[in-house]
């Protein structure tokens, strides 16, 4: 039996961006929204049954105004690029509302000229500053949110520096090198007051919440195991020959499993760990294989790791994954997204989800009586989208796609506005977990990176 159901959109189908019931349908006026049963059980005294206008209700909220946040922008390599442009298309091409989204500031570590050229190219408002170095940008006062996008390597010492200077902070993954990094940095802005969240941009897409919904709900029972890789057959030898770049240069914490390997294991969290009630989750015990990539000497081309995650018996046991990452064979070795990369598998059936595990548009649910369930998950745009093209392991934006990086960025918006210092789909103390697991994995392969990547001192030069 094939079946096609509401949310994403049916294949071959114009794209549902929002995941929301049309409520407007229900309830046509705010005022009528909140009259309704629920909110009135809820909170009986709010609204006497005179008010005429939510403004007498509530002075403070101006619901026709969305709050705009204004952005940093720290390096201006590959991923700043695509996140930047994102960033700039209007929030309203995804039914967001209630923020909005501007660059004030850019800067290069490598010059003045080329954090000029960068807010060109992305689009910037003509007004944006450009800067030369890192320091100067977070003396503007002008920045709500810094987004960091130097290699791992880097993220510990430029996140202090922009949470020393009072900044909020999105900073790109893997978070840091360990997880004490991670931890003093979670320290730090716990300390300022501050917002700090991992850029692990998938979790917020919505085909995301939907599979975590799909597994709430119990439709496939308690989930039992879960397989996640996200690999690429890169040609490591030959793309990245004098061993410089960041993907395998122990001095920009190279490897698999910082870089591709943190997707792996998003997706073993955010199903098996994240699903769970708050005070049910625990640390899952980590066996792991490491293959070293030769060439360079400390950077992993290969990462196994196998997780057992403990559980009551009311909750189903103990549950399985497998994450797998590497450099030199693909999850699809044509570049299609015919093999599912990810499989959560309960007793009632499996979800699948198709590669690449960073930017899935794809989902499938086989339920046990034999029910195939489809969904496409494009991301809605502007028309042009950010041109993204992934350099080296295959896949691109479909014509008129946005990346999807907004998602992220629309969180740490909305948690700027609503006074939140976390990411609502991955708390401090998760990233710092993940973190945890992937120390245990490089301690289990024997790999360490440079002293200076790896130290909590700062400052620190680079
Ligand atoms: N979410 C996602 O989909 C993706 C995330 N990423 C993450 O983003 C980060 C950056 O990746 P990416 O943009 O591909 O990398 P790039 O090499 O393209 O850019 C990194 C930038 O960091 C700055 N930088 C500062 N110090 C150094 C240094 N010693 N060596 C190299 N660059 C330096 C440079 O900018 P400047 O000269 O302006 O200072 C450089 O352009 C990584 O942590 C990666 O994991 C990467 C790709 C996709
Ligand atoms: O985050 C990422 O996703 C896309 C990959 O191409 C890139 O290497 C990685 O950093």
């Amino acid at each position: 039996m094939q079946a096609k159901v509401g949310g994403g959109s049916e294949r071959g189908r114009p794209a549902v961006a929002s995941q929301h019931h049309d409520v407007k349908a229900i309830y046509p006026t705010a005022l009528e929204g909140l009259r309704c049963p629920l909110f009135q059980q809820l909170y009986p005294t709010l609204l006497s049954p005179q008010t005429t206008h939510l403004s007498s209700t509530f002075p403070t909220i101006n619901m026709a105004s969305p709050k705009t946040i204004r952005w940093g922008i720290l390096a201006t390599g590959g991923i700043a690029q695509t996140f930047t442009k994102d960033l700039l298309v209007d929030p309203t091409t995804r039914g967001v509302k209630h923020i909005k989204h501007t660059v004030v500031a850019a800067s290069s570590s490598s010059s003045q000229e080329r954090a000029q050229a960068f807010l060109k190219d992305v689009g910037a408002p003509s007004d944006a500053k450009a800067y030369g170095s890192y320091e100067d940008l977070v003396k503007n006062p002008d920045i709500d949110i810094v987004y960091i996008a130097t290699p791992h390597s880097h993220h510990y010492q430029n996140a202090m520096l922009c949470l020393e200077a009072g900044k909020n902070v999105l900073c790109e993954k893997a978070f840091t090198v360990n997880a004490a990094q991670t931890r003093a940095l979670a320290e730090k802005a716990k300390e300022k007051n501050l917002f700090l969240m991992e850029a692990v941009w998938t979790r917020y897409f919505p085909l995301s919440v939907y599979v975590r919904e799909q597994i709430e709900s119990g439709r496939i029972g308690p989930i039992a195991r879960v397989f996640a890789d996200n690999s690429m057959a890169t040609n490591p030898e030959e793309t990245w020959s004098d061993g410089k770049h960041r993907m395998v240069n122990p001095e920009l914490a190279g490897g698999a499993l910082l870089d591709l390997g943190i997707y792996s294991l998003t997706w073993v969290f955010q199903t098996l760990y994240h699903t769970q009630p708050e005070n049910a989750r625990q640390p899952p015990k980590v066996l792991a294989a490491l293959k070293n990539y030769e060439p360079t000497g400390a950077a992993d081309e290969s990462s196994t790791i196998v997780l057992s995650f403990p559980r009551s018996k009311e909750a189903g046991g103990e549950a399985h994954a497998i994450a797998t990452t590497s450099l030199r064979v693909a999850t699809t070795p044509g570049g299609k997204d015919d093999v599912p990369g990810i499989r959560i598998q309960g007793p009632g059936g499996e979800i699948q989800v198709f590669p690449p595990a960073y930017r899935p548009t794809r989902t499938r649910i086989v339920l046990k009586d034999g029910t195939v369930e489809d969904k496409d998950w494009p991301q809605p745009g502007p028309g042009k989208g950010s041109g993204w093209r992934n350099g080296f392991g295959g896949g691109s934006n479909a014509e008129g796609e946005g990346h999807g990086m907004f998602w992220e960025a629309d969180e740490a918006a909305s948690a700027l506005v609503d006074g939140r210092k976390e990411g609502k789909y991955e708390s401090l103390a998760e990233s710092i977990l993940i973190m945890e697991v992937m120390d245990e994995v490089r301690k289990q392969g024997n790999l360490t990176y440079p002293d200076k990547i790896e130290t909590t001192k700062y400052p620190t030069p680079l």
